[in-house]
C-alpha cells in the first residue's frame, strides 16, 4: 500500500477566559475529512521553531492553512500561528509544494500578495451558491472580510453570485484558496474531496492543476 500524502495542518487559537489559557485548536471534522480524502493529517503547534524541525524530519507533501480567527493585521490575530503559516508559505513556494488556504487561510494568501481585504456583506450563511467556472455549486460561508478582485498573481476560479471572490489559484505555483469550509458541511461534498485529493495526491509531481481538471 502506498503511504498517504502527509499534510501539515495549522490550527486556530482559542482563548479560554476562565483559566487564562491560549489553546491551539482544530475542528475534529478536519481529521475525518482529510482521512476521507486519503490524506495523512499532521497537526502543527503554533510554534515556528518546532515546525522548522518537523520540516527537516518529515517534510510534508502538502500544507493546509485552516480557517477561523482573524489575521494579525485586523488587530486580534494570533502572532505565533501567523509566523508558522508565513514560514510554511515561504517554504512551500520555494519547493512548489501544494497549499490550500481555507477562509482565513485564503485571506492570508491574498494579503501576503498585497491585496486589501474589505468588509463584505451576506457572507455568513449556511448555504450559498457559488459559480465555479460557469456552473453553480452550493457551499457554506463564514467570513466578514473579502475581495471582489484578486492580485495579478492569482487566477479567480470561483465567485459568489454578488461577485465576491471564493476560489483562487496561483498562476505559477500549486497554491489554492477557498472561502468556504469543507469540514463544516455534512455530508462532506464530493467536489471538496476530489479537490483536496487531486491537489495533494495526484499532483505529487508538484505541478499546478486547475480546479476544473480536479473535478473531472
Ligand atoms: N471563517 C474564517 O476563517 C474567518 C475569517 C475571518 N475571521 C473573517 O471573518 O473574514
Amino acid at each position: 500500500m502506498n503511504a498517504s500524502p502527509r499534510i501539515f495542518v495549522t490550527q486556530r487559537e482559542i482563548y479560554i477566559t476562565d483559566t487564562d489559557e491560549k489553546r491551539d485548536s482544530l475542528d475534529q471534522h478536519w481529521i475525518t475529512f482529510l482521512l476521507k480524502c486519503n490524506l495523512l493529517p499532521i497537526v502543527l503547534p503554533s510554534e515556528k521553531s518546532l515546525v522548522k524541525q518537523y520540516i527537516q524530519l518529515f517534510p510534508p507533501d502538502g500544507i493546509l492553512l485552516t480557517g477561523g480567527g482573524d489575521l494579525c493585521l485586523f488587530g486580534n490575530g494570533n502572532r505565533e500561528r501567523e509566523e508558522v503559516e508565513d514560514y510554511l508559505l515561504d517554504w512551500a513556494r520555494e519547493y512548489s509544494i501544494p497549499v490550500i488556504g481555507v477562509c482565513r487561510g485564503m485571506q492570508l494568501l491574498q494579503t501576503r500578495d498585497g491585496m486589501n481585504l474589505e468588509r463584505v456583506s451576506n457572507q455568513i450563511t449556511a448555504t450559498q451558491k457559488i459559480i465555479v467556472e460557469g456552473t453553480f455549486q452550493t457551499v457554506n460561508s463564514y467570513h466578514v472580510w473579502g475581495t471582489k478582485e484578486t492580485s495579478d498573481n492569482y487566477y479567480v476560479w470561483a465567485k459568489s453570485e454578488e461577485g465576491i471572490v471564493k476560489g483562487i489559484l496561483h498562476r505559477e505555483k500549486p497554491i489554492y484558496g477557498i472561502m468556504w469550509h469543507p469540514e463544516r458541511i455534512n455530508p462532506y461534498r464530493v467536489e471538496d474531496q476530489k479537490l483536496f485529493e487531486c491537489i495533494f495526491t495526484k499532483r505529487m509531481d508538484h505541478n499546478r492543476t486547475t480546479p476544473t481538471e480536479c473535478l473531472r
